[in-house]
């Protein structure tokens, strides 16, 4: 029997009843599947209400679940909205492990392929990479950094629960701890070598290096996605995940001079290449100026006259509400006070701010 033939007998069945120590859950059908096991919808049977159940089968190599719960605890702790509120766990024993969360909608990369010119519009790529890059700040303040950042790890809400205009950043299994437990929440020391970790086409220069990761190596990746969304398409689309040395090469290449104008060819040039630029002069330890780059962002609509209430390409007929750069600043003031921002032992560096300086 295959690897995989094994594993999709130890997960559930549609129609199949699964029992918590609190409620029981009627599978009714795949929402998707990945390397460490699946995502189903389920129906709480006694009331009818509908979550997500994300399964890990008993063999798994590498356990991730308990990291999706781990990093969903401090993200509800710090009330950001753009994480799935987790609501039960338990094990259907020597099958899998499971857990309950929020249903939600549509994964960002299933809507950029069925959208027939497979790109979204520059309103709705600027305002989904300014929700994304929340979801990151939020997740780089519990203190852990992604590591799979790509379009298919965040999702809209969904139409029932009137929330397709709010994006939820989804699967944790490859995050890591990027401060340490002590009580001064310093950074860790980084590891000489890193074993990769994530997606070619979306990992940074540096995690395709095997260089340990930090928080500026999941908006690098943010920024790949971004690129896609509002282009079409990465000129390495067609390169597989093993094909890290090539993907590498590609992305050092598109850096300046006419590999960057047609890396940037039909996206707000001018802010982009200033994000890249002043991402590429971090370092492991710096602490990334996310404010520069929403900035950037809401540059590139204001320079585009994009419309800030111009709906999104998947929710057309209303218009967009956010949640913006300014709700999240409300709710910074008004719950978690600033030095609870992990890695405040370290501090930009002079040679960062010089760099932003000059663009
Ligand atoms: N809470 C949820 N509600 C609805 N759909 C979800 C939810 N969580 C995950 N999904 C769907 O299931 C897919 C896989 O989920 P997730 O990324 O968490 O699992 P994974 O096994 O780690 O996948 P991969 O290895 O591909 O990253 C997602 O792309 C998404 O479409």
């Amino acid at each position: 029997m295959s690897v995989e033939t094994e594993q999709n007998d130890r997960l559930p069945h549609t129609g199949e009843i699964i029992a918590s120590k609190r409620c029981q859950y009627e599978v009714s059908k795949l929402l998707g599947k990945g390397g460490f096991g699946a995502v189903f919808h389920v129906i709480r049977t006694h009331d009818k209400m509908e979550f997500a159940m994300k399964c890990e089968t008993y063999d798994v190599k590498k356990q991730v679940l308990s990291m999706d719960c781990k990093v969903l605890r401090g993200t509800f702790q710090i009330r950001s909205p753009h994480f799935c509120s987790v609501l039960d766990r338990g094990k259907a024993v020597d099958r899998f492990r499971f857990l309950i969360m929020k249903l939600v909608g549509k994964n960002l990369w299933d809507l950029r392929i069925n959208h027939p010119s497979m790109r979204f519009s520059l309103g709705t790529s600027l305002k989904a990479a300014e929700q994304c890059l929340m979801a990151l700040e939020d997740l780089h303040r519990v203190g852990y950094l992604h590591r799979d950042i790509k379009p298919g790890n965040f999702a809209t809400g969904r139409e029932a629960a009137n929330e397709q205009q709010l994006i939820y950043m989804l699967d944790f299994g490859l995050c890591r701890k990027f401060v340490g437990d002590q009580q001064d929440k310093d950074l860790r020391m980084p590891r000489a070598t890193a074993p990769f970790r994530g997606t070619t086409r979306y990992a940074s220069i540096a995690a395709l290096k095997q260089i340990e990761q930090s928080r500026k190596d999941d908006i690098e990746a943010w920024l790949y996605m971004v690129v896609e969304w509002t282009k079409g398409h990465l000129p390495w689309r067609k390169l597989k995940g093993a094909d890290k040395e090539e993907v590498l090469r590609w992305k050092e290449d598109v850096r300046s001079g006419e590999p960057l104008e047609d890396f940037l060819s039909e996206c707000p040039k001018r802010e982009f290449t200033a994000i890249m630029q002043y991402l590429d002069g971090l370092s492991y330890q710096s602490i990334p100026d996310y404010s520069y780059v929403y900035y950037c962002l809401s540059h590139a609509c204001k320079s585009n006259n994009i419309d800030p209430a111009e709906p999104l390409d998947w929710d057309p007929s209303k218009p967009y509400k956010g949640p913006t750069k300014a709700d999240r600043d409300k709710r910074m003031e008004e719950g978690a006070k600033p030095n609870d921002t992990p890695g405040t032992g370290t501090t930009v560096t002079g040679e960062e701010k010089e760099n932003k300086k000059k663009k």
